[in-house]
């Protein structure tokens, strides 16, 4: 059945003295497939992803691995028997065993030969650019080194889901990105179902072919990582990404008046305060001449505003901006280096396709 998911979960529940820590996860992830569990720190993401490993239980719902049910009301398999490799942020080598020794270290007592065992460690050592530290001890290795050792240990007994929590947080960040991609490229190559867990939003795009933000025991929201970006669930989600401006304005026949001219407020009751958010990118900053741009259709009508502070933090310039209408604080970021003094007059554009209307203190 080429369609079944590797990994089910269906309605997963777990309390810790009383509350609810997962409140009803489903989620379901297909061979070959990488999922971010992404979301706030203590929002249940590695309670989800221990019991997956099954060293926790759930209080209610179901956990299913290739169709068989590993956990819930009539199963409750034991971690080794569930096929599921691991990899933490302290990964823990073994300091005793070398590099292939750490690496056959999954394989035994699984019936497999000498000869085949050692074609498995050298196979996964060759993969990972480690063949010829085969003999080395880990702490002969740098950190990255030794994750890659870890990636293999993890791979070593084909499992059918590896579950990774905050795996790569240990490395500096020059490191990283490298062996993101290495260890991704490695895991499609296997085919393996892959629960990435991170609260780092950066990384959950990087890596995720699909992302399930989580909050307070639930998933909020489930996606390409493209459309939970662009098509947030809510302004917790939108701002989970990235800073985002916020517009308070309130409802009067489906429209409501902003400095940025009216808006659609379709859905939303008379009278009703609603909330559009921004992302600073998607502000247009034009020069003061001839009394600003004009107003469009499309981006509405530019707002007057004067900067209050522009630093340049990288890849980009953040400058943050008052409005002259009510003195409300909004963000810009600007590629490369835009650092405008204190106080310049600017007009500032909302990209109508790229605002999101959400009712107040959702
Ligand atoms: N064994 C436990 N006993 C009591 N409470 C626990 C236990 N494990 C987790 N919790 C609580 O459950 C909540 C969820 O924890 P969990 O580790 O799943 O969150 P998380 O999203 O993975 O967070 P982080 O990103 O910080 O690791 C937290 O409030 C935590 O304090």
């Amino acid at each position: 059945m080429p369609d079944q998911p590797r990994l089910e979960l269906h309605d997963l529940v777990r309390s810790y003295a009383g509350r609810r820590v997962v409140d009803g996860v489903s989620l379901s992830i297909a061979p070959g497939q990488v999922t971010g569990l992404l979301g706030p720190s203590g929002c249940g993401k590695s309670t989800t992803l221990r019991m997956i490993a099954g060293v926790e239980t759930p209080e209610g719902g179901r956990i299913v691995i290739d169709g068989r049910e590993v956990a819930g009301a009539g199963a409750n398999l034991p971690p080794e028997q569930r096929s599921v490799g691991l990899m933490f942020q302290d990964f823990a080598l073994f300091p005793h065993l070398s590099v292939s020794e750490n690496v056959a270290f999954g394989l035994k007592g699984r019936g497999m030969g000498r000869a085949a065992q050692r074609d498995r460690v050298m196979d996964l050592l060759d993969r990972v650019r480690l063949a010829r530290h085969a003999a080395a001890y880990p702490h002969e290795l740098s950190g990255g080194e030794q994750q890659r050792v870890a990636l293999a240990r993890a791979l070593a007994p084909h499992p059918r889901i590896m579950l990774m929590d905050e795996p790569f947080s240990g490395l500096d960040n020059r490191l990283r990105d490298g062996i993101r991609d290495e260890t991704l490229a490695i895991l499609k190559e296997e085919g393996t179902a892959v629960l990435l867990v991170t609260h780092e939003p950066e990384e959950a795009m990087r890596m995720a072919d699909e992302i399930a933000l989580m909050r307070r025991g639930r998933i909020v929201q489930q996606g390409a990582p493209y459309n939970i970006y662009n098509a947030p669930a809510d302004r917790a989600a939108a701002a989970f990404f990235s800073d985002v401006n916020v517009i308070r304005a309130r409802v009067k026949g489906a429209l409501t008046d902003t400095a940025f001219g009216r808006f659609l407020a379709p859905g939303h009751p008379d009278g009703a305060e609603i909330e559009i958010v921004i992302r600073p990118q998607h502000l247009r900053i034009d020069f003061d001449r001839e009394g600003g741009p004009r107003p469009t259709a499309q981006d509405g009508t530019p707002a007057r505003a004067r900067v209050e502070r522009a630093r340049f933090i990288g890849k980009e310039s953040l400058v943050e901006f008052r409005l002259d209408h009510d003195g409300s604080r909004m963000i810009a970021t600007v590629p490369s280096v835009f650092l405008p003094a204190a106080g310049t007059v600017f007009w500032l554009t909302v990209r109508r396709d790229r605002c999101h209307v959400f009712p107040a203190g959702a």
